[in-house]
C-alpha cells in the first residue's frame, strides 16, 4: 500500500538513528531529505542558526507553530534546560502522529507537549487558552514555521493575549520562500520590534532564504 513521505521520514529515523540520541535523529532526517526526497524540515543550515538562537535565548518557555515531522522540535528540545516548558502546534493529525514518534525516538517525549492545534479559526480560540492550559505567562521564544499566511494573524493574536513580553524573541522560517510579506512588512514598520534576518538557503537547496529574527523591545 502507499507509504506517505512522512512515513518514509519516520522509517528513515527508526532505521538509521539511535534511540535516545536527538542528534542522530536530526542527521538521519537530513540525510534522507538531501539524498532521497526533499521535505519541508527547517534543515541543517537554518537548523544551526536556530540552535544558536535557542542557545543564546536559553528560553524557559518556547512555542513552535508548525511541528510537521518534529525535526525542529527535536532540535529545539535537545537544547532546552530540564525545567523548560515547550509547546508545539500542528493542526494536521497525520503529521502530529509522525512527530510524536520522531520525538519519542529521540527520547524527548517528556520535554515536549504536542498540542494538536486546530485549524485557523480554532487556533484563534486556542492561543488565548495557553495561559490557563499550560500555566504559561509569556513565551521567551516563538518559532514560526506553520502556514505562512498565518504568521501575521497569530503574532497579533499572541500580542493581544499578552503572551509576548519585552525581550521575547520570535524566529520565523520561510519569509522569502514561500514567503510571508505581510508579516515582514508589519514587524519592520512596528516600533515594538527590533528585527534582523539571518541569510541562509531553503532547506536542502541553493535557493536564497532568510530566517527572520525579531526581538521585542517594547
Ligand atoms: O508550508 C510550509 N510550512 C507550513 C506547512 C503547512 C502544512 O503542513 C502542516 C499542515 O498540514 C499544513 O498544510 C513550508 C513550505 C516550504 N516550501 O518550500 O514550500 C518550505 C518550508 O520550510 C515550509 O515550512
Ligand atoms: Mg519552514
Amino acid at each position: 500500500s502507499f507509504v506517505s513521505l512522512r512515513q518514509r521520514i519516520l522509517s528513515a529515523v527508526q532505521k538509521n538513528a539511535t534511540r535516545g540520541d536527538p542528534r542522530s535523529v536530526i542527521r538521519a532526517i537530513d540525510q534522507f531529505c538531501s539524498q532521497k526526497e526533499w521535505a519541508m524540515n527547517v534543515g541543517n543550515e537554518k537548523g544551526c542558526i536556530l540552535d544558536s538562537v535557542v542557545s543564546e535565548v536559553n528560553p524557559a518557555t518556547v512555542l513552535e507553530l508548525g511541528t510537521y515531522c518534529g525535526y525542529s522540535t527535536v532540535r529545539i528540545a535537545s537544547l532546552l534546560p530540564p525545567y523548560a516548558k515547550f509547546i508545539t502546534l500542528e493542526f494536521n493529525p497525520d503529521f502530529a502522529a509522525v512527530a510524536r514518534q520522531v520525538i519519542a525516538w529521540a527520547g524527548l517525549e517528556d520535554k515536549v507537549k504536542i498540542k494538536p492545534c486546530l485549524v485557523e479559526g480554532a487556533s484563534s480560540d486556542w492561543i488565548p487558552k495557553i495561559k490557563e492550559q499550560f500555566g504559561i505567562k509569556t513565551f521567551d521564544l516563538v518559532f514560526l514555521d506553520h502556514w505562512k499566511e498565518h504568521y501575521l494573524s497569530d503574532t497579533k493574536l499572541m500580542e493581544e493575549c499578552g503572551l509576548l513580553r519585552k525581550g521575547s524573541v520570535l524566529l520565523a522560517d520561510n519569509v522569502i520562500c514561500p514567503g510571508a510579506p505581510d508579516y515582514v512588512e508589519y514587524v519592520r514598520s512596528s516600533p515594538r520590534y527590533k528585527s534582523h534576518y539571518f541569510r541562509s538557503h531553503l532547506e536542502y537547496t541553493k535557493a536564497e532564504e532568510n530566517l527572520w529574527y525579531l526581538g521585542i523591545i517594547e
